[in-house]
């Protein structure tokens, strides 16, 4: 549905130029929820941008329903992006109009008659649930409503991508969680396709099927969301996903623990718990596992866990313990407090 290949985007800087995005390629199917996360500076909003051309990239191609965006003309691109909505951090409405005219007056610029603009306002106000607010400004409005409003906007074009562009970032966590429900409504009934940026990885862990990484205007890793937080590679992205998991041990206590055993975080995934594999791992070998803490978190489709676990016994009982549990499908990491080295075993 929507394919960057090789863009890349360089701005005139008082310093000198900078590389906002260094040769990007990223692909995102047809009805999938995608998400790209980075810190800020790591070229985010200049990549969702690209794809309506709001940014135009220096060179590469912004494929939208296979068609090459940079290659049209100004008619058949104004034409292209009526099915490319887009909502904002900021919401971007207008302050001097009702609910109802936010959404209304764009319909009506672009040629539509009133009962259609009529029609797609209730429709859509609906499917936010604001129907009891149309005749409110923005101003009387709470910040996920007036989200709810853009999003009314942006869906009234009955568009087939919905960018998203950090929409929850200044939101609370509930109304984050609450426009994040919407936004899976409205990929699941709508059938639209979501490309989204964010900081946050909660957003991603709660909707996303795939993830790109960015750093420094790259891709530095990109896949399913439930492989990258079982085995995440880079050190960036492993910073997001145990960002999700606070395990609050001092590095003194873990050093401790070291050194009467070794302290491994076991990532469990698609189980509700941890616990009958390590029941079984003490029963198996000879090794006893303590549980230090643990939480568990739920991806978009299946529950994500991870323990912090002390084993203790014989080094080659343990090494054997760990083989197993990678056997099972459990990702292990040795955890070092003071030296914060990390040891993938599988
Ligand atoms: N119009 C512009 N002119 C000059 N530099 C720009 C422009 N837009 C972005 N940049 C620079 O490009 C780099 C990437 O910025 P971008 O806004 O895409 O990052 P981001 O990941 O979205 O960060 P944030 O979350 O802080 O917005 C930054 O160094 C930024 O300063």
């Amino acid at each position: 549905m929507i394919e960057l290949v090789g863009i890349s985007k360089t701005f005139a800087g008082k310093k000198g130029s900078i590389h906002a995005l260094k040769d990007v390629s990223i692909s995102v199917k047809k009805g999938e929820i995608y998400g790209v996360i980075g810190y800020s500076g790591a070229g985010k909003s200049t990549l969702i941008r690209c794809v309506n051309l709001l940014e135009r990239p220096d060179i590469g191609a912004v494929n939208v329903k296979d068609v090459d965006l940079t290659k049209l003309s100004s008619g058949k691109l104004r034409e292209a992006r009526k099915s490319i909505g887009m909502i904002f951090q900021g919401f971007n409405l207008l302050k001097t109009a009702t609910v109802y005219d936010n959404i209304a007056l764009p319909l009506k610029l672009s040629g539509l008659s009133k009962q259609v603009v009529e029609e797609r306002v209730e429709k859509y106000l609906r499917i936010v649930g604001l129907e009891q607010k149309q005749f409110a400004y923005p101003s009387e409005l709470s910040g996920g409503q007036k989200q709810r409003v853009a999003i009314a906007r942006a869906l009234a074009h009955e568009p087939e991508v919905l960018l998203s562009d950090e929409a929850t970032s200044a939101l609370d966590p509930d109304t984050t969680e609450a426009i994040l429900d919407l936004l899976l409504k409205i990929n699941k009934e709508l059938g639209i396709t979501i490309l989204l940026i964010t900081h946050e990885m909660n957003v991603i862990q709660r909707i996303c099927d795939r993830v790109a990484v960015m750093e420094n205007g790259e891709v530095i890793e990109e896949g399913k969301t439930v492989d990258l937080f079982t085995s995440p590679t880079h050190p960036t992205t492993k910073k997001f996903v145990n960002s999700l998991f606070t395990h609050n041990l001092s590095d003194e206590l873990l050093d401790g623990f070291n050194e009467t055993g070794q302290v491994f975080t076991l990532s469990f995934f698609g189980q509700l718990s941890g616990e009958p594999t390590l029941a079984l791992v003490s029963k198996k070998f000879n090794v006893f596992p303590n549980i230090l803490s643990g939480s568990i978190t739920r991806l978009k489709n299946e529950s994500f866990g991870q323990l912090m676990v002390h084993f203790k016994g014989d080094a080659g009982e343990i090494d054997k313990a760990l083989r197993f549990l990678g056997e099972q499908q459990v990702h292990v990491e040795g955890v070092n407090g003071s030296e914060s080295k990390n040891r993938r075993v599988s």
